[in-house]
């Protein structure tokens, strides 16, 4: 236990119940069962919430929001305003997260989110949690000195926008060092170039033989081994780690204020909040808007092809196989269930090229305990048994590919959830309609953008009453994906040069680079020799500077 009182408890989705602050479980990343943390209690709003907030700036918002769930005791008020206020001065929007009107007819609006650093949406948490790290380091290493200070290992995989997201986070900063592993060769030019152009000594890069979801399984694998837990302080930057999804529910209520503020939205007219998906963070974040009291009539998951989620929404069955002509195909076999190569598909949406979606197990959780809770039974003993499902559940998909659930399950995800699988074709009708469209004035959206508002103008057809308003996330800027964005609109390309492609991104390719290749046969443990040798490298640079 940390000597701040927590905020409150923290438990494991594989079971386990930990007495853990904020500050532990942002630091730990991962729980020591494999499973994630989830708060105790999703806090309820103050009764005046509507009223009290609806003026609230981004960053005044964000307080209230944390504060729910961090007590004083733990960040003193004004340090808590102090790092939000540094997060988000570096985006580009003094709105952070403006929400603009796509078609006023169908009531279709965009939640941009990319007007951080590194023009993507995890930016919003990214800024945050590098300044949070940084704060509770140096709180940790008053008063010490050399190799007595704790120093931070972080470990990230990324399919693009984590990786840049949490190198613009973490670069310079003191007592940490950063890996990321991206899948080589695929992703974006921009997205590969704006990781490794990055030079600062803490900032290390990992070309992976494979795709995201090995990376991603190569961070756990890390953070399970006993070796190299017990000499290094390994934590977290993807959306396992719950400072991401924290910081992630600050839009949903921002958006909702700036809609009843710039249109004809009432509070009592309808919601539907409409989210490009991966790893389920960015939705998983809606999520606890909801359960927190934020009045959205449905969540809407889009998929790309990678559709295991659709799927699941569909059938009640989450299962991995690939189901993709050749590449499948081509896929290894394992006790009857084709392995990860086959079944990721390459998408126009490279970033959301995701086979098994991390944080899905948290909603898991929620629902069990929803469904299976006995009400006779003490809420330890019901958080337990959601834990038991969670984990038998986990488990199949390890040993079999996959899992299915009850039909009360099923039917507690539908309630709050509907999907929508969006093809490439598809993409690139909605990015060249969208350009087209006299309301819409020529806006360029990016390919992850535009399966939002596919799925989105698919919801309004049948949407009741036809007044819902829609809000999809606009999670990239499109000029991180310009192959997709040439492929829509071929004759438009000097606008997009002259217009759309912002300066920063200018002559980017051109940098010099550093990065290393982990082939295919080194595997995680690969991983973990380049991480302990270079961290070492790194202490010995910062031993020398102070003698
Ligand atoms: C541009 C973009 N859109 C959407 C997503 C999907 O978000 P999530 O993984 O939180 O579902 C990602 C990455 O995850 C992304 O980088
Ligand atoms: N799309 C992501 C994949 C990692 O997801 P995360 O939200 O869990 O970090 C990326 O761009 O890296």
């Amino acid at each position: 236990m940390s000597s701040h009182t927590a905020s409150q408890r923290y438990l494991s989705t594989r079971g386990g119940s930990y007495d853990f602050s904020f500050e532990e479980v942002v630091l730990k990343g991962l729980a020591s069962d494999g499973g994630l943390f989830i708060p105790e209690e999703i806090p309820s709003l103050p009764s005046d919430w509507a009223s009290k907030w609806q003026h609230l700036s981004f960053q005044e918002l964000a307080y209230e929001i944390f504060s729910l769930y961090i007590s004083p005791a733990e960040i003193p008020a004004s340090d808590l305003k102090d790092i939000i206020r540094r997060s988000y001065a570096t985006f580009r929007s003094d709105d952070v997260t403006p929400t603009v009107t796509l078609d006023q007819d169908k009531n279709i609006h965009l939640l941009e989110l990319f007007h951080g650093p590194t023009f993507a949406f995890k930016d919003v948490a990214l800024q945050f949690l590098g300044n949070l790290f940084e704060y509770f380091l140096v709180r940790r290493n008053q008063g010490k000195a050399g190799r007595a200070r704790e120093h931070l290992t972080v470990i990230g995989a990324t399919s693009g926008d984590t990786g840049s997201a949490a190198i613009y986070g973490l670069r310079g900063k003191k007592d940490v060092s950063v890996f990321i592993m991206h899948p080589h060769g695929k992703v974006s030019a921009v997205q590969e170039a704006q990781m490794t152009t990055v030079l600062d000594a803490n900032v290390h890069n990992l070309a992976v033989d494979g795709t995201f979801d090995d990376c991603q399984d190569f961070v756990k694998a890390l953070f399970a081994d006993p070796e190299i837990n017990k000499t290094h302080r390994l934590a977290a930057v993807n959306s396992i780690n719950w400072a991401r999804i924290l910081a992630q529910i600050t839009y949903y209520f921002h958006s909702y204020f700036n809609l009843i503020r710039q249109t004809s939205f009432l509070p009592a007219s309808t919601i539907r909040f409409v989210v490009p998906t991966g790893n389920f963070g960015d939705i998983l974040a809606g999520y606890f808007a909801k359960r927190m009291g934020l009045p959205v009539e449905k969540l809407i998951i889009a998929t790309n092809e990678n559709d295991i989620l659709h799927r699941f929404w569909q059938s009640g069955k989450y299962e991995k196989h690939p189901v993709y002509g050749k590449e499948a195909e081509g896929g290894l076999v394992e006790d009857g269930v084709k392995a990860h190569e086959g079944g990721v598909k390459e998408t126009l949406s490279p970033a959301m090229d995701i086979l098994v979606s991390s944080n899905f197990e948290r909603l898991l959780w929620y629902l069990s305990y929803q469904v299976y809770s006995t009400s006779g039974d003490a809420v330890s003993q019901r958080r337990a048994q959601a834990g038991d499902h969670v984990r038998n559940w986990l488990n199949e998909l390890k040993s079999k590919g996959g899992f299915g659930v009850d039909k009360q399950i099923l039917e507690a995800a539908q309630k709050d959830f509907a999907s929508y699988r969006v093809s490439d074709d598809e993409v690139l009708e909605t990015i060249r309609s969208t350009f087209n469209a006299p309301t819409s004035k020529q806006y360029v959206l990016d390919p992850h953008s535009a399966i939002g508002i596919h799925a989105a103008l698919r919801s309004a057809e049948v949407s009741k009453p036809p007044s819902t308003h829609h809000i999809s996330l606009a999670t990239a800027h499109p000029a991180k994906f310009s192959n997709a964005v040439e492929r829509a609109l071929p004759g438009d390309m000097g606008y997009f040069r002259d217009q759309v492609l912002p300066a920063e991104f200018r002559g980017l390719e051109d940098k010099p680079r550093r990065v290393s290749h982990v082939k295919k046969a080194e595997g995680w443990e690969g991983v973990r020799k380049v991480v302990i040798a270079e961290v070492e490298l790194e202490l010995q640079a910062a031993d020398e500077a102070n003698e």
